[in-house]
């Protein structure tokens, strides 16, 4: 994505909504307050050219309003060209609940949370991120139809991780199969930046590749956990970024990519789930002129919104697998076009989804 990371600070001297750094011609910005259950939330519609806006909601303890603003604005921006890319008729949307999902998340402010999604009647759907379970998910859907990423016990297609990291490593893979000539990972060293949700499963698919696994996560007492499970290096020093390795996987929190480490990373290739891994654009230019293959961020963790999306479309476990392996060659081929027309991955790739939504525009206004 093109957006910068900047600090509260300055968001705060911008225009509070219109005039923020990341609001990008957003077709709607709903802000919720419930008295009793304390709810403070923002759904950001960036856009619905393709179809209802879906992408899940982040429960997170933002410093400042301005820093939740600023992140929905992001994040629904991401979801609209990361349906787009994926082929998914669906427009991009996020909604943010500001707050400790450990201490402040209730089954009330939840369903007054689903209360205002469905006040939207179908324009936005809501699913899980970070801060959010299946289980919250059920309990939005007492209130609401306009919720995917429900428990496979009231209908729905489950967690969505471990399709978002089957996902990955099919991008992974083929950023492999263009740098080395072989999509094999046997051998390679790769670091996995977080190992959640995602980071876990992923884990699981590198380690029967063969793959040289080291891990880093701050919640030290869950890395050593996961570390025994899978028998796992963790990552010891203080400075991960410099720490050898051929593939970067960040599963963590986004814009890792930016001027402080962009000149420590060793990596020959960059692929992981984390949205909006680049600070900026201009880091993904950086990249390239370091000769590291960057696999975009909202191309190849798409697997996590093509498993929700089939509970619209009714697709079984086999197409959704078939989807998600879809991945490896529009990666691929993403990484061959950016080549040859001399732009970045994430520029080549923002330029066919974007070309699929002016696409449909144009054949709506007709
Ligand atoms: N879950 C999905 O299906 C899905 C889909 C698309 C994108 N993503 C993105 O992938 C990333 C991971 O998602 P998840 O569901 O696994 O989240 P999660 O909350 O389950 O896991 C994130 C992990 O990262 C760790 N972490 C946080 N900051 C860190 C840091 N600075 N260094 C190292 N570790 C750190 C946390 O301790 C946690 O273990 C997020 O950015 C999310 O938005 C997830």
């Amino acid at each position: 994505m093109d957006l910068k990371v900047i600090s509260s600070k300055e968001l705060s001297k911008s225009d509070p909504v219109f005039g923020q750094i990341s609001f990008d011609n957003h077709e709607q910005i709903v802000f919720c307050h419930d008295k009793d259950t304390g709810l403070k939330a923002i759904i950001g519609i960036h856009n619905t050219v393709l179809g209802p806006a879906l992408g899940g909601t982040r429960m997170w303890n933002y410093d400042t309003e301005f820093e939740a603003l600023n992140d929905v604005l992001r994040l629904s921006r991401g979801m609209t060209f990361k349906s787009a890319i994926s082929g998914l008729n669906l427009g991009g949307g996020k909604a943010v609940i500001i707050g400790d999902a450990k201490t402040q998340k209730t089954p009330e402010l939840m369903r007054k949370f689903a209360g205002f999604v469905d006040s939207l009647g179908g324009k936005y759907i809501t699913a899980e991120d970070v801060g959010m379970t299946t289980n919250d998910m059920d309990i939005v859907r007492e209130v609401t139809s306009h919720v995917v990423g429900v428990s496979e016990e009231k209908g729905g297609s489950g967690n969505p991780s471990p399709n978002t990291a089957y996902g990955v490593f099919m991008g992974m893979k083929a950023a492999a199969k263009y740098k080395y000539g072989s999509d094999a990972l046997e051998g390679k060293s790769v670091l996995v930046q977080g190992v959640g949700n995602v980071g876990e499963a992923l884990i699981k698919h590198l380690l029967k590749e063969g793959a040289k696994v080291t891990i880093s996560d701050i919640h030290r007492a869950h890395s050593e956990a996961i570390a025994n499970t899978y028998k796992v290096d963790v990552y010891e020093g203080d400075d991960v970024y410099s720490h050898p390795m051929d593939i970067y996987a960040p599963c963590a929190l986004g814009a890792t990519i930016n001027d402080d480490t962009i000149n420590k990373i060793k990596a020959q290739i960059i692929a992981g789930s984390a949205n909006n891994q680049l600070a900026e654009e201009r880091h993904g230019q950086m990249l390239q002129e370091k000769g590291i293959v960057y696999a975009p961020d909202f191309l190849i963790n798409a697997g996590g919104i093509i498993h929700v999306y089939s509970e619209i479309e009714n697709w079984d476990k086999q197409e959704i697998k078939r989807k998600t392996e879809d991945i490896y060659n529009t990666t691929l081929e993403i990484l061959e076009r950016a080549a040859k027309n001399d732009v970045t991955p994430n520029a080549a790739a923002l330029k066919i989804a974007k070309e699929r939504i002016s696409k449909r525009d144009n054949e709506q206004l007709k």
